[in-house]
């Protein structure tokens, strides 16, 4: 099991958000979270990735780490290459081969000069996604990772996350739709504040 949540808990002030969340995730497994606006799927991914800090509950997370976070951030003055070579030292990559497939996979390679002021909300999100795998990480989380892509670049996204789920990684995605479940191998819906799991097949319908 390289992703284990136990009984995680989480209240901003008196607001209780989570309060029971537990889920598991294996290598090879795509696990999808939707819940409602609000009902704290940022905040599950949040503690999961380590940028805060639950109140009760264990998280266990074995392996590299990819975190796509809800709002890209990213550097307005910078361009695309230059956050690829800005990461690349983070992450010690010797190569950008793989973040360059990713380019081209996403259509972003024509905008590789462009500083990110220029860019367009979908495109900002392409090079927020483009950061969190770079690196080929075990682990994804992904916080509405195909949030303003159009129709193309949805299909694309789908067709990178099942070469992750081939490849053996465990990617998390988080969303407020819950369409395509059929492609995950595991679905949760979270509600007040526990990870209740629903059935894939059942979730189509
Ligand atoms: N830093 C914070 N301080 C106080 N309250 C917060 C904070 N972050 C989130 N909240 C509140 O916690 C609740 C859950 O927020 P969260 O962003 O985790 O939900 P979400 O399921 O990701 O929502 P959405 O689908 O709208 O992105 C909301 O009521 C939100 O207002």
């Amino acid at each position: 099991m390289v992703l284990t949540v136990a009984h995680v808990a989480k209240s901003y002030g008196s607001r209780s958000v989570l309060r029971d969340a537990s889920l598991r995730a294996e290598p090879g497994q795509l696990v999808g979270v939707v819940g409602e606006n609000g009902a704290g799927k940022t905040t599950l991914l949040r503690i999961l990735s380590g940028d805060l800090r639950a109140d009760a509950g264990t998280v266990r997370l074995d392996g590299t780490l990819g975190y796509c976070p809800q709002h890209p951030v990213l550097d307005e003055e910078l361009t695309i290459r230059q956050h690829l070579r800005l990461f690349q030292i983070a992450h010690r990559l010797s190569r950008l081969d793989r973040a360059d497939n990713l380019l081209q996979a996403l259509g972003l390679a024509a905008y590789d000069q462009q500083p990110v002021k220029t860019l367009s909300g979908g495109t900002r999100q392409k090079l927020n996604l483009v950061l969190a795998l770079m690196h080929d990480p075990e682990v994804l989380l992904l916080d509405e990772p195909y949030q303003g892509f159009d129709w193309d670049t949805y299909l694309r996204f789908w067709d990178i996350a099942h070469e992750l789920r081939t490849a053996g990684r465990t990617v998390v995605i988080v969303s407020h739709l819950a369409y395509d479940t059929h492609r995950l191998d595991a679905l949760y819906r979270l509600s007040d504040g526990r990870l209740h799991p629903v059935p894939t097949t059942e979730a189509q319908r």
